[in-house]
């Protein structure tokens, strides 16, 4: 069952559209992979999904609504994780957490159950009344990783996931994301590590000057490129030189 939808989404932050003619769909426990160069338009697709950019022609749909159509709905379907963590200064760990649980409805038991899975699985026990400005890159990424798995909701937005953790934080994080998609949730990330990539991903969006430039499994990809034995690398190099020739 397809849980998001975009059609001919093109929008930007002026008149000039960023992203054009977006097409793409992700079904019920799929993990899908957004690639692309530096200003391809991968986290600007993401802000029209998450709904801090609105379409200037097309349509989003969650769940079976667009955001105009069913705001608590939509928002509700989906967490997110930015590619730059935004925490709350004065706000602890713990209180991260509490917030993040009040936010989104989730009863006292499910928090603590569902926080020290994941204080044990992402190495934060310790640091429960730490604050932000105590945390390296990594913690404060993990805080937001902690924060978007506790809502456990249906699809999880992750622009950039890898940077920033180290090797034990991305296993979690894979582990994480694999226990997730097994409940049935689905998975939109964007990143650059295209061998993770490809080792983990359902499909894989290729977006090019913000158009998708092919999209699919990756059989699907080297089909598109007519490259039978190619890595996903491989197709992205040859992406990118298309660019050149232009
Ligand atoms: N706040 C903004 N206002 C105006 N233009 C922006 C803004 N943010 C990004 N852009 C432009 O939108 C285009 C796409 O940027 P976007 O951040 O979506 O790329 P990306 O694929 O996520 O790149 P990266 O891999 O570097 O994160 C770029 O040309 C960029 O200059």
């Amino acid at each position: 069952m397809t849980l998001l939808q975009l059609t001919d989404v093109t929008g930007g932050y002026t008149r000039k559209p960023v992203i054009k003619d977006l097409t793409f769909s992700i079904g019920q426990g799929e993990l899908v992979g957004l690639i692309g160069l530096n200003g391809a338009g991968k986290s600007t697709t993401i802000k029209h999904i998450i709904g801090t950019l609105l379409p200037q022609s097309g349509e989003i749909r969650l769940n079976g609504v667009t955001l105009n159509e069913d705001i608590k709905k939509y928002r509700s379907s989906f967490s997110y994780i930015p590619e730059t963590p935004v925490l709350y200064d004065e706000l602890t760990l713990k209180e991260h957490l509490e917030l993040t649980a009040m936010a989104y409805d989730i009863d006292q038991y499910t928090l603590k159950s569902r926080s020290e899975d994941l204080l044990k699985e992402f190495r934060m026990e310790k640091r429960l009344n730490w604050f932000p400005s105590h945390f390296s890159k990594g913690m404060r990424q993990k805080v937001m990783i902690m924060c978007a798995f506790l809502v456990n909701p249906q699809l999880y937005i992750i622009d950039e996931p890898f940077v920033g953790l180290d090797p034990l934080g991305i296993q979690s994080l894979l582990d994480q994301m694999d226990e997730k998609k097994k409940d049935g949730a689905s998975i939109l990330m964007s990143t650059h590590i295209l061998s993770t990539a490809e080792k983990h991903c359902d499909r894989i969006i290729l977006l090019h000057e913000g158009r998708v430039r092919a999209q699919g499994t990756m059989n699907d990809l080297r089909r598109a490129f007519n490259m039978p034995d190619a890595t996903l690398d491989d197709l992205y190099i040859a992406m990118t030189k298309e660019q050149d020739h232009e």
